[in-house]
């Protein structure tokens, strides 16, 4: 049945001033209007649009280029008889032959942009028939090929000083050489800064499981994150990207934490004390490369530390820059084991900075204070020292709007 129309009578005219029992809303204030930039956006945000996509794209490129190289090298040098004579030669082909091959696609595409290198050609000028070797491998990759000039002149543009001002690229030809010569972890590991920040990360894990549950499964991972716009996954074989987060749990002993395999990469000793501290029960998960960063900005693991085992060694940028991004815009923090950000603007080295404490957003501060206790370094207070500055504050901000953007495609 229709519903039934009001008669005339019934029909309530509403005058406020004669009636109580008639509910009255006031009109809402007028909305102040929302300022905005002229294509929609707030102020201060940054354009909901692919960012850097072109450096994205070839950075992409040339990670799973070099990653390719270094896994025909592993098939084809590492043998047995290389690791029982523990011959480092298979692992300074792929180092070489892998910067030649991400340092020509960079320089063909930004030619301006300097690059800072893990290697340099010095000892391949004194080594002709280890020179040719990687000659061989790189051309096998490479769409036209290079002469032996060519190829050290590519590989010396790696030499570049870094620093605080203009951008450029940092490399990692491989990360966790020990991991690549024993089958295991290693990450080819390329990173964008910009006036001493990191702005794009791309690593490329040959050997890491695309789902650590199933070990025997698909493997080759990449990890992706620009600044401001979130992290991603995607595995060699498919394009298609995956956000991902660090994991929610509000407890450090609700997580596991990953550490390097080598000890003299990192303390060990301290890293249990302080698993004990938090009460963290099951084993270190022990992974070589900045492959910990990929599993702690996807959640496998929800820290990974690293501990110093000199006061004298100074981390290199090449070994944390995209990593630190990734796990960043994937919502994890990522300090030294003072609670300072990593300084990228310093040089080749993150000399302002002791160690490596990345963790999931929750626990950061449980876990430092557990890393400060046991490696008796100060506590804010009695420093004097304020744990947030203004560069940390700027990235929690950027993680936002990581948060609020959407998906992105390359
Ligand atoms: N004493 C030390 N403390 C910390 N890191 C060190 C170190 N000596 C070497 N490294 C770095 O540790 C990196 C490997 O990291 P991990 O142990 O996490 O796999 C090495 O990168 P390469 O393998 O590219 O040389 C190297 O730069
Ligand atoms: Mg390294």
């Amino acid at each position: 049945m229709p519903p039934r129309r009001a008669r005339p009578s019934e029909t309530k005219y509403y005058d406020p001033s004669d009636s109580e029992d008639i509910p009255f809303a006031p009109p809402p204030p007028p909305k102040k209007p929302r300022k905005v930039n002229p294509d929609g956006r707030k102020p201060g945000r940054r354009p909901k649009v692919p960012y850097l996509d072109a450096e994205m794209k070839v950075a992409i490129k040339a990670v799973l280029k070099a990653s390719e190289l270094c896994q025909s090298v592993f098939k084809a040098l590492v043998t047995e008889e290389t690791l029982t004579k523990k011959d480092k030669s298979p692992v300074t082909v792929a180092d070489f032959g892998a910067q030649a091959i991400v340092n020509a696609l960079l320089s063909s595409s930004f030619p301006e942009d300097p690059i800072v290198g893990e290697e340099d050609s010095k000892d391949l000028h004194a080594d002709h028939s280890m020179r040719d070797r990687v000659l061989e491998l790189v051309n096998s990759v490479q769409e036209s090929p290079m002469t032996a000039d060519q190829m050290t002149k590519f590989i010396d543009l790696g030499n570049y000083a870094g620093g605080a001002e203009g951008r450029f690229w940092t490399l990692d030809p491989i990360d966790g050489t020990k991991g690549f010569l024993r089958g295991e972890q290693f990450a080819v590991c390329l990173a964008l800064v910009n006036n001493g920040k990191v702005e794009l990360g791309v690593i490329g894990c040959p050997n890491l499981p695309v789902d650590l549950s199933k070990p025997e499964g698909e493997r080759g991972c990449l990890f992706i994150a620009t600044r401001g716009y979130g992290a991603f996954t995607r595995s060699f074989a498919s394009e298609t990207l995956t956000k991902i987060k660090t994991t929610n749990v509000k407890n450090a002993n609700e997580t596991v934490f990953c550490e390097s395999v080598e000890a003299g990469h990192t303390s060990q000793s301290e890293s249990a004390q302080i698993a004990q501290m938090l009460h963290i029960s099951g084993d270190s998960v022990r992974m070589d490369s900045q492959c910990k960063y990929g599993v702690v900005a996807r959640g496998d693991a929800g820290i990974y530390l690293r501990l110093p085992v000199s006061d004298t060694y100074e981390e290199k940028i090449w070994d944390h820059a995209g990593g630190m991004l990734i796990v960043q815009e994937a919502g994890g923090i990522v300090t030294d084991i003072d609670g300072k950000p990593l300084d990228f603007s310093v040089g080749r080295t993150l000399k302002s900075n002791k160690g490596v404490v990345a963790t999931s957003k929750a626990i950061h501060e449980e876990v430092l204070n557990a890393v400060r206790t046991v490696l008796k370094r100060p506590f804010p207070s009695e420093s004097g020292g304020s744990e947030e500055d203004e560069d940390e504050a700027e990235d929690a901000e950027d993680a936002e709007e990581a948060e609020e953007s959407g998906s992105q495609s390359v």
